[in-house]
């Protein structure tokens, strides 16, 4: 149970956190569609309220180095926990330093059961650096550990990013990551890329956003049905020539000789999906476990052994078997609130969803209450999003609104996905009316929020439209094409995240602490605080100065 707090009895009303999903903040103003946005409503905020900046990168959101950008599931994981945990990136680099990985018992069945058989031990996984959903030398280290373990037969399926790490980038990483099989390769060890696609093309949807997605990632990988090529490299040159498509989008392409895929999955082969973040993982996962599958024709569901990096889903437990061991979130905003009988709402759009309920809850589907707690999906579009930069969010705060009028929520949580899944793109132009949707959302809910006697805490989880061009590394200026066009940026950013106190209810009882280097979790013991209660004792202190 959580104590009262003694000098603060709580807010009447709703005390609701909004998630600017993507919205960082930073001074340099070229390529920022944050600052240049039409945003009246945040502009008038943070000249009249309380507000500071949240580190939401780095070590302060559990990421292995202060070089590693924020995501949304360490973001909302220390949101909702008010705690950080080592994340997976952190814990994979771990159990392959240590060995941990490859001494425990699925590891030992993957490889045992393809060195037992002389059948294919495949990897399949987001191919590159980016640090949020994989890294490509955790590949590098178990394809090693597999021939070294005698393994005869391996093929890896790429998703090619472009999304966590330059938009154009696939090559960078193919070509060395070529060389390197070249090197292992020889007699006993037959080692080659079977497959790949953008991966918003295929295979990684998230929150059954579109599982035709992974239908079209399942016949690449799985059936090894789809167009051919003799390299990865002549893939991605020739789709790209083609379609004009960055990584992200690339059509799918099968490697094959002589007319035949290269690597199909078979029966008895062992599959490991390589990416340790679980929301673009669970369908996939899905497709290779559920018995009764529904979500479309998988034509042949060959018997395998399939293993993920980490444990996606900690309630449903998805996959059944995985490699390490996820973070162990506890003791989450949920699970207190609900002990202590609060009304709580959480709500988004479908891409978002998952990221106010599951990421929120330390990675777990289910609820901590029925009764306490209610999730709301608005259905997102499945068409890109730079051609509907408003997404849903007019309809998010519609339902929100809605349902607070109601007068049964205590807390409400809401993602609105803009500044992330339009910066995301690389589209600056449709990230500037991304930013400005929200700000006029925000501008609806806030005379709500007033209205009802409640207080808001409007914040985001990591940067992204903040910088909508590629920063130099030698300059730490935006990066110039030959032609003096700049170089667009799809991935999130280093930048720290608002965080403002909208509260017309103390008449300035409340405030900010300034000076402190507070991060994302500091946000859930404040949220106890508005509440009128104590955080409990293993959350990250509240950033509220509660005054008299
Ligand atoms: O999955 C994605 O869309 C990107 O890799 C990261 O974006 P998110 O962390 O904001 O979801
Ligand atoms: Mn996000
Ligand atoms: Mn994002």
């Amino acid at each position: 149970m959580l104590k009262r707090l003694n000098n603060f009895e709580g807010i009447k009303g709703p005390v609701v956190v909004v998630v600017m999903d993507g919205v960082g903040v930073t001074p340099n103003l070229v390529g920022n569609a944050v600052a240049n946005a039409h945003t009246p409503t945040l502009k008038r905020l943070m000249q009249t309220y309380p507000n500071i900046t949240l580190k939401a990168h780095g070590t302060a959101v559990g990421m292995p180095s202060d070089e590693d950008m924020g995501n949304s599931e360490v973001g909302h994981n220390a949101l909702g926990s008010g705690q950080v945990f080592e994340q997976g990136a952190a814990l994979v680099n771990q159990a392959i330093a240590s060995g941990k990985l490859f001494a425990q018992p699925t590891w030992r069945k993957i490889v045992d059961n393809v060195r037992d058989k002389g059948s294919t031990l495949h990897f399949l996984g987001l191919f590159s650096d980016g640090n949020v959903h994989s890294h490509v030398n955790h590949l590098m280290a178990m394809i090693k550990r597999a021939k070294e373990e005698g393994v005869g037969r391996v093929r890896v399926h790429i998703l090619l990013d472009g999304r966590d790490v330059p938009e154009t980038s696939a090559l960078d990483y193919v070509n060395p990551f070529e060389a390197f099989l070249a090197e292992l390769r020889g007699p006993g060890f037959d080692v080659a890329i079977a497959s790949g696609g953008g991966r918003m093309n295929i295979t990684m949807d998230r929150y059954e956003a579109n599982w035709s997605m992974v239908e079209k990632g399942w016949r690449i990988h799985v059936l090894g049905e789809g167009r051919q090529f003799a390299s990865a490299a002549e893939a991605i040159e020739t789709l790209r020539a083609e379609t004009k498509a960055i990584d992200q989008d690339l059509p799918p392409f099968v490697i094959a000789k002589d007319g035949k895929p290269l690597g199909p999955v078979n029966h008895g082969d062992s599959v490991v999906f390589f990416n340790f973040r679980g929301d673009r993982a669970i369908e996939i996962s899905r497709a290779f476990e559920d018995k009764a599958f529904d979500k479309f024709d998988r034509v042949r569901h060959p018997n395998v052994v399939y293993a993920g990096m980490l444990e996606y889903d900690g309630d449903l437990h998805i996959p059944s078997n995985f490699l390490v061991p996820p973070p162990d979130i506890q003791h989450t905003m949920g699970e207190y609130f609900c002990a202590e009988g609060l009304t709580q709402l959480a709500i988004s759009e479908t891409q978002k969803y998952g990221h106010v309920t599951y990421f929120w809850n330390g990675n777990r589907s289910g609820k901590f209450s029925d009764t306490l707690e209610d999730y709301v999906e608005i259905p997102s579009d499945i068409i890109p999003f730079e051609q509907r930069p408003w997404m849903k969010a007019a309809e998010i705060t519609d339902e929100m609104i809605r349902r607070l009028e109601t007068g049964k929520y205590r807390f409400a949580r809401c993602n609105y996905a803009n500044g992330d899944m339009v910066g995301h793109t690389g589209n600056y132009d449709a990230a500037l009316i991304a930013v400005a949707t929200v700000d006029l959302q925000l501008t609806r809910l806030l005379k709500v929020v007033d209205r009802l006697g409640g207080v808001a805490l409007i914040t985001a989880d990591h940067g992204n439209a903040d910088e909508m061009y590629e920063i130099s590394k030698k300059t730490k200026k935006p990066d110039q094409n030959p032609d003096g066009s700049y170089k667009a940026k799809t991935a999130h950013t280093l930048n720290p995240v608002p965080f403002i106190l909208y509260d017309n209810q103390t008449k300035g009882r409340l405030d900010l602490t300034r000076g402190n280097d507070y991060g994302l979790s500091n946000v859930a013991a404040t949220v106890a605080n508005l509440l009128g209660f104590e955080a409990p004792e293993m959350w990250d202190r509240s950033t509220l100065d509660i005054k008299g």
